[in-house]
């Protein structure tokens, strides 16, 4: 039998993926053609469907995430089917999907939302974990309550918030950068954190304007298998989980500032014997841990060695494109994602990709960069489901201006944190100035200005100046005039350019 000789149905559009990106997606397309048959075939058994939507400025943007059934979806769009099951197979030029369960899909069009997964140092579970979805999550959180120390190794969002929330259990860090969190922050920014990770953590949580994950009910181990990944977890993923490690109390995390390398041949991580013996000869005692043995030890490329109960590897992501390459001819990006256009369309036609799986391949706005996050996953589903429709009504539309300029609200260590466009002085190479306005425990504002233009913005804490900034980095105004009262905490700049 060939795939045509197995067709169940064809439909007019296919979205693969139950996350943000394919449920946005899914919901834009059955919103704008009403008569045309869609199918969300998803390997999850749960969707994440964006509520509360809330534009908390032009760009800027928040919502609460929650985990829902799909009834919810097929209740909500009559002309939606949901398949629950994997891609396998995707033959382009056929236009046909098959499932796990070897049933066969046609499509008109079809939209890849397939997510990522953790790019681990090694495989080698269960001394090598990586967090994405619900069930990695309770794997650690399983993990976690009989460990007495973790090496956590990678430097951005996860590994920021789990240096913070974990308790109860030694933390060795392994940091390759200079500063911490160096995929969100410069050092000021870094340096301005770092005190919180010794401090105690606040009774109650300061309110935050941030995109809240949430599941409706408990997670009892329905989702999905290990080969059949579920939707990356979100904002607040640690919320609801207890993060508490053996001992159960509370120690801060170590940071261990070494400039370290972490290599994947430097790394050695043991279920095997030999090395484990051969490894505690030469075993140098570090944290007073001298009589122990561990589960597994690990070399950092600065000569230091470190036992402990398992290893924590948060260094990025992989985009999920295997299942969809084989037999076709996808254009791939460096960072291995399915390269899309500012249709996001990709190289192969009448598919489409969006969220963590698509690389943007478009000439970008000057002020915007693609990080893989939640609010864009939703912003390119969003727009995919868009693209789709006006293609199948031969109408044509703009790039959404949500692309115009790149927009973050997230929280670290218990402070709002609000990043716009070239926050970090992305690609400007050395044209450009830095102002800062920084005090202790309380906030940290760093505007980026290039000509006097101002192109980027980090605020760390309660600056209520999110709006304004935002609206200066949108209208381009020369704010060379005001030099420094632009910080001026004496001056309010809101005042000044309404
Ligand atoms: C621990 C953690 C914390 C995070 N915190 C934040 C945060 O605070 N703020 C933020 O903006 N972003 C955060 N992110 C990133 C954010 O979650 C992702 O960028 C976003 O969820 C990506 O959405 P997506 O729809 O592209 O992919 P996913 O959510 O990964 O969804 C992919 C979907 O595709 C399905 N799938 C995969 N392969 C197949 C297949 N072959 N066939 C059928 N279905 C398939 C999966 O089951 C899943 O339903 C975090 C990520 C993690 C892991
Ligand atoms: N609050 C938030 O916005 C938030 C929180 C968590 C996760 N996320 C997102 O979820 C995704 C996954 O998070 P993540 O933290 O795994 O990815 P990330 O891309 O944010 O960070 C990866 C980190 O690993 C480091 N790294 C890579 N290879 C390494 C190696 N060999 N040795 C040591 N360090 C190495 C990198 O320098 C980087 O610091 C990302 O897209 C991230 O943006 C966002």
């Amino acid at each position: 039998f060939t795939m045509a000789d197995k067709i169940e149905k064809t439909f007019k559009f296919v979205v693969v993926g139950g996350g943000i990106a394919g449920v946005t997606c899914v919901e834009q397309l059955s919103y704008s053609l009403q008569s045309a048959d869609v199918a969300l075939i998803t390997a999850s058994p749960h969707i994440k469907a964006v509520t509360n939507y809330k534009q908390v400025a032009k760009v800027l943007e928040e919502f609460d995430v929650e985990e829902q059934p799909t009834s919810v979806l097929e209740e909500k769009f009559p002309n939606l089917t949901v398949i629950h099951s994997a891609v396998n197979t995707l033959n382009t030029r056929s236009h046909l999907v098959e499932t796990a369960d070897g049933k066969v899909y046609g499509y008109e069009k079809l939209c890849i939302c397939s997510g990522a997964r953790p790019k681990l140092l090694i495989q080698d579970k269960p001394y090598v974990l990586g967090i994405r979805d619900t069930d990695s999550a309770q794997e650690f959180q399983k993990q976690l309550t009989k460990a007495r120390k973790i090496v956590v190794v990678g430097n951005g969002g996860i590994a920021l918030e789990l240096v913070y929330e974990v308790e109860g259990c030694e933390v060795i860090w392994a940091v390759k950068d200079k500063t911490i969190g160096n995929t969100f922050f410069d050092a000021g920014a870094a340096q301005f954190l770092i005190p919180s990770l010794g401090a105690d953590k606040p009774e109650r949580e300061a309110a935050c304007k941030r995109t809240r994950y949430t599941t409706d009910y408990p997670t009892d181990g329905r989702g999905s298998g290990p080969t059949e990944p579920g939707s990356a977890l979100g904002p607040d993923w640690h919320r609801g989980l207890v993060l508490k490690g053996a001992e159960w109390v509370r120690t801060f995390a170590k940071l261990l500032f070494w400039n370290l390398i972490l290599k994947r041949d430097m790394f050695i991580s043991v279920g095997n014997k030999t090395l484990l013996t051969l490894f505690k000869k030469n075993f140098s005692p570090c944290c007073g841990q001298a009589s122990r043995t561990w589960p597994v030890y690990v070399l950092l490329t600065n000569g230091k060695t470190f036992g402990c109960d398992f290893v924590v590897s948060a260094t990025g992501v992989i985009p999920n494109t295997e299942p969809f390459l084989r037999g076709n001819n996808f254009a791939l990006a460096d960072d291995g994602g399915l390269r899309v256009d500012d249709h996001m369309v990709t190289s192969e036609p009448d598919v489409y990709a969006a969220g963590d799986v698509c690389t943007a391949c478009w000439d970008h706005s000057p002020l915007w960069q693609q990080m893989r996050l939640w609010t864009q996953a939703r912003q390119m589903g969003w727009h995919a489901g868009r693209c789709m429709a006006a293609c199948a009504l031969s109408e044509t539309i703009e790039l959404d201006f949500c692309f115009e300029l790149f927009s973050h609200i997230t929280k670290f260590f218990n402070y709002k944190v609000f990043l716009l466009g070239k926050f970090n002085a992305q690609g400007l190479g050395s044209d450009y100035e830095l102002l800062l306005r920084y005090t202790k425990g309380e906030e940290y504002v760093k505007v980026v200005l290039q000509g006097g233009r101002m192109v980027g913005a980090v605020l760390i804490g309660e600056t209520d100046l999110e709006e304004t900034f935002e609206n200066l980095i949108l209208n381009q105004m020369d704010l060379t005039p005001y030099g420094e009262d632009l910080l001026n905490p004496n001056i309010d700049i809101e005042d000044y350019f309404d």
